[in-house]
């Protein structure tokens, strides 16, 4: 059960004898001061924190939360167990991120389940090949009236992805920018990064040029969802970059998979690009999936007082060519 979704009533429901473990990722073993054990030394490995009497609901919340860090220190000292089920504790770590919430669950090792599901499964479950076109429709833009709008979507997975296509279609590669959904820069105007004029200038530069295609990805907060982005922004308003906030939440620094954008790009029958990105991942992820690119195209916006020290840490942690 997740950490982040238990209230008193489902947790004793879950666990009446107060002895279900929690498993967390190893970044917040590490914070916890665990990753000496053994049991909790694999980098790669999730840990499993023996329950003691003392931990309830609301200190499994501050296990699981760091942003709880500074108003609750942590007690301790806490035990790590060795993991008996490996690859189900990896997939387990994988559906927080894809749910979008704390990687942090209450494990129990017998019971009833409501649901089961296998970590091949879990791994399936994003597979970019499942992404087939829904629809497509004319969509008059302000940066071109004569844009066409055209939505993908896989059947397990409810976030669906859109391609704008602007300009004349021909054999040239078209200039091509992947955009990760951001909701606060994107809609509410953020001042914290610099995807709301991202987006904007990236839709002009392609109808600035012969065509192009703009793909809105839903992978908010580089794909850890919008509550973890917001929990890595509490973090850095304690004084964390956007790199350790990720590590401290148990988090990879950039959790996105760019095989999406190359399988839309695909089913849009382009095959090399002009790829529009200061970001050397965003080029190797989509050659890596088999699409080329023939060309890196810089996006570079002036800096604001507020999201002066993001764009710091892109270019110095994240190698982002700024
Ligand atoms: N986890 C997390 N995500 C963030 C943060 N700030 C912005 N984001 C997300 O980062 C993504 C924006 O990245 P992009 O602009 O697509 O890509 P990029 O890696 O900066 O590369 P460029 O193509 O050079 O812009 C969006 O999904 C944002 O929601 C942050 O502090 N933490
Ligand atoms: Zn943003």
């Amino acid at each position: 059960m997740a950490v982040e979704g238990a209230d008193a009533v489902t947790l004793a429901d879950f666990d009446p004898l107060d002895e279900a473990d929690i498993l967390v990722a190893a970044a917040r073993g590490e914070t916890l001061k665990l990753a000496n054990q053994l049991a909790a030394a694999d980098p790669d490995m999730p840990v499993l924190i023996a329950r003691a009497p003392w931990i309830d609901g609301a200190v499994a919340m501050a296990i699981a939360d760091p942003v709880l860090d500074l108003a609750s220190p942590l007690k301790g000292p806490f035990a790590a167990k060795p993991i008996t089920a490996p690859l189900a504790a990896k997939a387990a770590l994988k559906l927080a991120r894809l749910a979008g919430i704390l990687p942090a669950y209450f494990v129990a090792q017998d019971g009833d389940s409501e649901a089961r599901v296998s970590a091949d499964e879990v791994d399936a479950y994003d597979d970019a090949t499942h992404l087939a076109i829904a629809t497509r429709a004319r969509l008059p833009v302000s940066a071109s009236e004569t844009a066409e709008i055209v939505a993908f979507r896989s059947p397990d997975e409810p976030r669906e992805h859109v391609a704008l296509i602007i300009g004349t279609r021909d054999a040239s590669p078209p200039v091509v920018r992947l955009h990760s959904e951001c909701l606060t820069g994107d809609v509410l105007g953020s001042l914290k990064c610099d995807c709301g004029p991202q987006l904007h200038q990236a839709l002009h530069q392609i109808a600035d040029s012969t065509w192009g295609v703009l793909l809105y990805l839903r992978q908010e907060g580089r794909g850890i969802g919008l509550i973890n982005k917001l929990r890595a922004y509490a973090l850095q308003d304690q004084g964390f970059d956007t790199v350790d906030a990720n590590v401290r939440l148990g988090f990879a620094i950039d959790a996105r998979d760019f095989s999406v954008a190359a399988r839309m790009l695909d089913l849009l029958g382009i095959g090399s690009v002009r790829l529009l990105t200061n970001n050397p991942n965003k080029v190797a992820g989509l050659e890596k999936a088999g699409i080329k690119v023939t060309e890196r195209l810089p996006i570079i916006l002036p800096s604001n007082p507020h999201n002066e020290q993001y764009l710091a840490t892109k270019r110095d942690r994240t190698g982002h060519q700024l």
